[in-house]
């Protein structure tokens, strides 16, 4: 039997003021699944993600999400949803004074009543739940040290850990490994995809590295312009046939060859950092598509 389907969107077409974000996208999502949603800076990848958890509402279209009709929802229904979800974002999002553990903590706020001041305002179930999950992404040694004295990789571990307190049945992750050095990325990703088959996650990851979705992915739909112009399993799929998808809808030579300059440039730096204690790969690549700009 087919798994249900958990995401549906359905012509959804996104403006802020004059700038179109999204427009006319559609797709849907069984549980169960690992999909990327693969796009350049500014396709609308983040904004797609958003409306799946309420944090933005269409212009016009639908969105449901297990069920529900996200756009509808209001106060303890929005909330309950949000408990059903979780996000993981580029930027971690974690409260830098406060210990690991107090940060996986706040993943479960939405359940408790009233303002949570310190670990001892936590009940013990909950704090052996966050050391559970501390343990799982392999940080457990770490949970009484301030989140801002950690590295990156650690930090967005962290991040998933406080998103796991939700027991989440689906995952959103935006761009998670964007500011990370390849090795750390290598083992974000790998935890997010581990986590995901052992509890079942529904999990849609965006990301701008076409090696990465493939290798990663069961599924990849690729925005351009805030239009789906790819949705596709990843297996037998090619980097180069990916490109010739980019390729037959991009309208002008231009704007291709700046979308394969993009990607040329973050393999080049991924390659460059590897092995080296070199800057972090998301850097090296904009500044390089930034002096090429500049050009
Ligand atoms: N709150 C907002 N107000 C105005 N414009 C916005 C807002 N959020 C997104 N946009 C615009 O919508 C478009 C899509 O942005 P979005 O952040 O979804 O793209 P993205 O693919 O996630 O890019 P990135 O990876 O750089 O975040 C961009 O042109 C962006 O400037």
């Amino acid at each position: 039997m087919d798994a249900p389907v958990v995401i549906e969107v359905d012509a959804l077409d996104k403006r802020f003021g004059r700038t179109v974000a999204l427009q006319g996208a559609s797709l849907t999502v069984a549980r169960g699944e690992i999909v990327v949603l693969l796009g350049l800076s500014g396709s609308g990848k983040s904004t797609l993600l958003r409306h799946l958890d309420g944090l933005e509402l269409p212009t016009t279209g639908s969105v449901r999400v297990l069920g529900e009709e996200v756009p509808s929802l209001r106060g303890r229904r929005l909330r309950a949803l949000r408990g059903r979800v979780g996000f993981v974002f580029q930027q971690f999002e974690l409260v830098p004074s406060l210990t690991v553990l107090e940060n996986v903590l706040t993943g479960t706020l939405s359940t408790l009543r009233g303002p949570r001041l310190g670990l001892w305002s936590y009940p013990r179930s909950r704090k052996l739940a966050a050391l559970g999950h501390l343990d799982r992404v392999g940080l457990l040694d770490r949970a009484y040290q301030r989140a801002d004295t950690l590295s990156g990789g650690q930090q967005q571990r962290v991040a998933i850990a406080r998103a796991l307190m939700q027991e989440p049945e689906i995952l959103l992750a935006d761009e998670p490994v964007a500011s990370l050095d390849p090795e750390s990325s290598e083992q974000v990703m790998s935890l997010i995809r581990e986590i995901a088959m052992d509890a079942g996650l529904t999990v849609v990851c965006s990301l701008h590295q076409v090696d990465l979705a493939l290798s990663w992915g069961d599924r990849i739909i690729g925005l351009r312009h805030g239009e789906v112009v790819l949705d596709t399993p990843t297996e037998g799929l090619t980097k180069t046939q990916v490109m010739e998808i980019y390729g037959r809808v991009a309208t002008a030579t231009a704007e291709l060859q700046a979308i394969e300059a993009e990607l040329e440039t973050a393999d080049v730096a991924a390659s460059a950092v590897s092995g080296s204690d070199a800057e972090p790969t998301a850097e090296v690549a904009d500044r390089a598509v930034a002096e090429e700009a500049a050009r």
